[in-house]
């Protein structure tokens, strides 16, 4: 069995002070990076130089969520400077499989976004070659958005397309102590969390707070 992971978005944290803001999550399974460029979300948050920051500062794994277009062109990048993510949106992706293969051969793992109006079953023909599944729990393009219940039965769907080994189930958007048990129940086993995890006090007892409750149900 294995152990739900929290991923915290650094989207909302104090990027003045990067270093102690990635200190203060340094108990997660991973940091989650938001990369938004304006066009395929209204948002601009940052790109390859903030994430080659990110990676400089910290041991954990980085996952990069590409909220871009054109991620073909773009996403390589993000793998070749030590990425262990990259995850595009399947929605923006023009050739899918190809960019999981060149991901991988930079040495990364590949991940697939699915906005919220994007069925599972529009993937079911490429996601085997990726190996995570993003589900966007909100509208990709801000931090702090309350998650959309429909998603859980979308979830269910995603859990039943990955099955049970290999490709990993992400969700992403308003995951709280109030939702990830439900999240976690509907299958996913890695948890984005941003307001949640740096809007709390104690954001190491936040992240462990929100691995027990996924733990209950999970994975
Ligand atoms: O991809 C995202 C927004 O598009 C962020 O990862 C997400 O919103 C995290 O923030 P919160 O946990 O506050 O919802
Ligand atoms: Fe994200």
């Amino acid at each position: 069995m294995r152990s739900p992971a929290i991923h915290p978005s650094i989207l909302n944290c104090d990027i003045a002070h990067l270093a102690d803001e990635l200190a203060r999550v340094s108990s997660a399974d991973g940091v989650h990076v938001d990369v938004m460029d304006n066009h395929f979300v209204p948002n601009l948050s940052w790109g390859m130089p903030v994430v080659e920051a990110v990676l400089a500062t910290t041991s954990l794994p980085v996952d990069a969520h590409l909220m871009i277009e054109d991620p073909d062109r773009w996403a390589p990048a993000y793998a070749e400077s030590g990425c262990d993510v990259v995850t595009v949106h399947a929605e923006a992706a023009a050739a899918p499989v190809r960019l999981a293969h060149e991901l991988h051969r930079l040495g990364a793992r590949a991940g697939l976004a699915l906005r919220p109006a994007t069925s599972v079953e529009a993937v079911a023909d490429v996601v085997q070659d990726f190996d995570l599944l993003l589900v966007m729990t909100v509208e990709p393009g801000f931090g702090g958005q309350r998650f959309l219940e429909p998603m859980l039965a979308k979830i269910e769907r995603a859990r039943r397309l990955v099955g049970s080994a290999g490709i990993r189930l992400q969700v992403d958007g308003g995951i709280t102590p109030q939702t990830i048990e439900r999240a976690a129940e509907a299958g996913a086993e890695v948890f984005v969390a941003g307001s949640a995890v740096y809007r709390a006090q104690d954001a190491q007892a936040a992240i462990s707070e929100l691995r027990s409750l996924a733990g209950r149900h999970c994975c």
